[in-house]
């Protein structure tokens, strides 16, 4: 029997479980399964927490989406995984380092109960996101189904693609969404984000996920839209980014410098299951 806590951050959702203290075996049809919001206990990602592998960290963090595949990088999963660890009494401290697949994150507990993360450097080589082209641009295009698609793309330790559009609520995210998720063009799929631009300092997203389709919000798809708009000139470096589930507060002060992103976290139940 394995214990977990359902969480989530702004309403992407969360099956987070104690591997240091539990050995759970799952294997990605497993964690289909338990994705699954009818026959399982249903969720966006399942985050393991396991013992550090770096001598400075305090712990180290696995991400799954609810199709079954291991990613690298998750900002809402990061903010839920430092409230677990508090919460499971496995640290008392107010910052936290974390091991990913994808390098640190450095998590800090701020007075008002939030959670600001350190989700490190953006990437915008081509290779790094990855995409293929042959070299960096502000603007890429990609056609599918007769049409062809503008969008900036940077890798926040996952790959992330964002349109801009005048009406996010009015936006094709499932449709376009599926088609881009998965085009040749990202050779690991990629996080497609339809942004829209409010003020200088206001943005509204949605993001169809990869691996897990439109999710009420996306914490590392945030900080990829306010890094394309602010490369852009269109936001300034302190940002809002409205999700359907809430808003996020991003800061970016350039190329070189990480992303700061700060969010809730919340607890929803606790259960148990058999795998
Ligand atoms: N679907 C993402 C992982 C979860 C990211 C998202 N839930 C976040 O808050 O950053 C990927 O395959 O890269």
């Amino acid at each position: 029997m394995i214990h977990f806590t359902k969480m989530h951050g702004l309403g992407n959702d969360f099956v987070v479980i104690d591997a240091i203290r539990q050995t759970p075996r799952l294997e990605p049809e497993t964690i289909r399964r338990l994705a699954d919001r009818h026959f399982g206990i249903g969720f966006d990602q399942l985050l393991l927490v396991e013992k550090p592998v770096s001598p400075n960290a305090d712990f180290k963090y696995r991400i799954f989406n609810a199709d079954g595949s291991e990613v690298s990088q998750c900002g809402n999963g990061a903010r839920c995984f430092a409230r677990f660890v508090r919460d499971q009494g496995l640290t008392d401290k107010d910052e936290v380092c974390v091991d990913t697949d994808a390098g640190q994150l450095l998590l800090k507990f701020d007075s008002d109960g939030q959670i600001t993360v350190n989700m490190g450097i953006p990437r915008h080589h081509p290779a790094e996101v990855p995409l293929l082209a042959d070299q960096e641009a502000s603007s890429y295009q990609a056609s599918a189904n007769g049409e062809t698609y503008a969008f900036g793309a940077v890798s926040m330790g996952n790959p992330h693609a964002v349109l801009q559009v005048d009406n996010v609520e009015a936006a094709p995210v499932a449709a376009v969404g599926r088609l881009l998720e998965s085009h040749p063009f990202f050779p690991a799929r990629a996080n497609i984000g339809f942004m829209q631009i409010m003020d200088r300092e206001h943005i509204k997203l949605r993001v169809y996920e990869r691996g897990a389709a439109e999710t009420l919000a996306c914490g590392s798809g945030a900080c990829a839209a306010a890094v394309i708009a602010i490369e852009h000139g269109l936001v300034d470096r302190h940002v809002q980014v409205q999700l359907p589930g809430g808003a996020l507060k991003i800061s970016w002060a350039g190329r070189g410098e990480p992303v700061l992103m700060t969010g809730p976290a919340i607890s929803v139940f606790e259960g148990t299951i058999e795998p």
